[in-house]
């Protein structure tokens, strides 16, 4: 990318720098450069390490990396936040701030440029929500000129509406006082221009539809004070190139620019010193012992099909308790699982890029309130990225693996029938769909690589999506060894011939934060009984009944977010009926005895014997910290039923799929 905005060290102070300077306390980062060795939050027992990069940002001024405090703020209070925001975040029951909030809120306060990188759930949007609020207001209480004084821009509109929730949940207590605008919707050019008509003071948006406005003259960022990229190795990268360069060109001197990601990679590197002025680097690592890691990692080396096969048993047989996440490589992938996972009754809902953007935010709504507990997503957005800016090896594994006749070939059996392609041409993809970065999906107990991603920081944003926020999670990846590579034809991906490469790179990866992936053991004897069944189901999901799956649920979701609308926010749990109750189940052929599990085929040792190891059951809690599916002294309930008028309700066994 030639952005061409450059700033240098005769750019004026942003306006937060100068309020900071004159009336706020130091922050503590200020104070003094000595290291302490205290542990100021027993979960965290956080010790930073602070890198400077190998690049110095351009004219004159070098990155900096910043000192540790001597005496880090162990309240949101002693953070010099505005007390309203101290607040809201004691309404949200957030006990102490993270050590990215520690570190990141006083240098941002300070007006200092910030490029941070923090783990996967570590509270990185408050690190920057919280001092972009508390500088705007403190800025208005001297002045009430209305402006847009912050622009966030994140690289999904998933993520754009996370981050607008989350600043409306930190504002509860200064709402009259800040005005917030999300940019994400396929608007017209109207109504967007009155979404800005009343001036917002922060404004949320993608990079494309961020430039839209600008240039369309709805947004003004001539006053702008503060430049957010969430996920900035993200936004920095791939596709969003010339609407970054032209926002550049309109940002005014001296903005403050925060950069937030847990994975920065060499493009932010080059790109800090034309964005930021005199960066503070921080490079967070929590600096955890062994028995304090929540995070569990495990491969299973398999062939193709026991993929399959090993889903089937940890599901059916529940060697995995609580939600799970399930990473595929692409769309129609994700509906096979689906409709092989119905075979067996194991109810599952998709996420991907066709669908539309309500349905993609109210899937995650519905997960994170323990409505149902399986999705399967399609990671197109991180496949993509990895084309562009992982190395050679990764690019030709992702680009083999997109070729559309590769995908055809893989996603049917023998016994399909040729295939109309017109019609799949005409499904749009969402360019801004992204499910792997920065979503904050609560409680996921496991998150389940079912086919490995093509580069190691993209497995990195995939694992992140369990064990957040001081929870405890499981990876679980299923790695194609080269021997094995192409030897069950339907089920083969392309992209799965490097799966031992980047398996390695995952390690080695994982190593460089003291974290191991270890290997799953199952018994293979054990499965064995199983697969005459798996093969039978895999048999009934054909490419026809994929295709029509797909069409199906697509239909099924424009006709309830456009015409029905308003009738399923009236009633949400009638649109939760509709969209998990197995409708795709008629896709494929149904086969009845696939549905329960005989005594026979479990091993006389029960169904532990089939996991070698202690990986079966992930203790799963939901946030008052009963366990889910538990009622307060109550018996266990299932799948985590909810409900209804007073009767319980499982949205995964309902009518339709009882009529089976
Ligand atoms: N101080 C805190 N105390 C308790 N919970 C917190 C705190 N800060 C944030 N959280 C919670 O932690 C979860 C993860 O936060 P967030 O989404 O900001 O992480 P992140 O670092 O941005 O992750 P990612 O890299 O995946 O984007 C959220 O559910 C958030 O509400």
């Amino acid at each position: 990318m030639a952005m061409k905005r450059k700033l240098d060290q005769n750019d004026e102070p942003s306006p937060a720098k100068n309020a900071k300077a004159t009336t706020e306390p130091k922050p503590e980062s200020a104070k003094s450069k000595s290291k302490s060795k205290s542990k100021p939050v027993a979960t965290e027992a956080a010790a930073a390490t602070e890198v400077a990069a190998s690049e110095p940002a351009p004219a004159k001024a070098p990155a900096k990396a910043a000192p540790a405090p001597a005496k880090p703020a162990a309240t949101f209070a002693e953070l010099g936040l505005d007390p309203r925001l101290v607040q809201a975040v004691a309404k949200q029951n957030f006990e102490k701030p993270t050590l990215v909030q520690r570190r990141a809120i006083p240098l941002t306060l300070d007006g200092q440029d910030v490029l941070c990188k923090a783990k996967t759930g570590s509270g990185k949007t408050a690190a920057y929500v919280l001092p972009l609020l508390s500088a705007i207001l403190k800025r208005k209480s001297t002045d009430s000129t209305p402006f847009t004084a912050g622009l966030i821009l994140v690289p999904t509109r998933e993520l754009a509406d996370q981050v607008f929730k989350a600043i409306e949940m930190f504002s509860v207590f200064c709402a009259k006082d800040i005005h917030i605008a999300k940019l994400t919707e396929n608007v017209s050019d109207a109504v967007q221009r009155s979404l800005l008509s009343n001036v917002p003071d922060i404004v949320v948006a993608t990079p494309a539809r961020a430039w839209h406005s600008v240039n369309s003259e709805a947004l003004s960022l001539s006053k702008l004070q503060h430049l957010v990229l969430d996920e900035a190795d993200l936004v920095l990268s791939y596709g969003y190139n010339e609407d970054m360069e032209n926002i550049s060109r309109s940002l005014p001197k001296g903005v403050q620019t925060i950069m937030m990601s847990a994975t920065l990679s060499a493009e932010l590197d080059a790109l800090k010193g034309i964005l930021c002025r005199n960066p503070t680097l921080l490079d967070l690592k929590e600096d955890l012992g062994p028995e304090d890691e929540k995070l569990t990692q495990f491969y299973v080396k398999c062939g193709e099909d026991d993929k399959w096969l090993i889903s089937y048993l940890i599901f059916k047989l529940q060697l995995i308790k609580g939600s799970c996440l399930i990473f595929v490589a692409d769309i129609d992938r994700a509906y096979r699982l689906k409709l092989f996972f119905e075979q067996f009754a194991i109810r599952s809902c998709i996420l991907n890029s066709e669908l539309p953007i309500n349905t993609r935010i109210k899937v995650v709504e519905e997960f994170n309130r323990g409505l149902y507990d399986i999705i399967i997503a399609s990671d197109e957005k991180s496949e993509v990225f990895n084309e562009k800016v992982g190395d050679k090896e990764e690019a030709e594994a992702a680009k083999t693996k997109k070729g559309p006749k590769d995908e055809e070939e893989t996603a049917a059996t023998e016994t399909d029938a040729p295939q109309p392609k017109k019609k799949r041409k005409t499904i749009k993809r969402d360019e801004e769909y992204g499910v792997s970065r920065g979503i904050d999906f609560k409680n996921v107990a496991a998150v389940i690589n079912f086919d490995l991603p093509t580069s190691s920081s993209s497995y990195v944003h995939r694992i992140g999506r369990t064990a957040r926020a001081g929870r405890a999670g499981i990876a679980l990846s299923f790695v194609i060894p080269k021997e094995l590579f192409g030897k069950h034809k339907p089920t083969s991906l392309k992209s799965a011939e490097n799966d031992e490469k980047v398996l390695a790179k995952i390690i080695r990866q994982q190593a460089k934060v003291d974290r191991k992936v270890e290997p799953y053991n199952l018994s293979q004897k054990q499965m064995e009984a199983f697969r005459y069944r798996m093969n039978d189901a895999l048999r009934a999901v054909t490419k026809v009944a994929i295709r029509e799956a797909r069409t199906k649920e697509l239909r099924q979701e424009l006709l309830k977010s456009e015409t029905l609308k308003r009738y399923f926010e009236e009633n949400p749990a009638e649109l939760s009926h509709l969209r998990h109750d197995g409708e795709l189940g008629r896709a494929a052929r149904q086969q009845a005895h696939l549905k329960h599990v005989p005594e026979y085929l479990l091993p006389k040792e029960g169904k532990s014997a089939i996991a070698a190891g202690s990986v079966g059951f992930v203790p799963f809690k939901t946030d008052n910290g009963r366990k889910k599916g538990h009622k307060k002294g109550g018996k266990p309930h299932g799948r985590g039923g909810f409900k209804v008028n007073g009767k319980k309700r499982d949205p995964l066994k309902t009518f339709r799929a009882r009529k089976k």
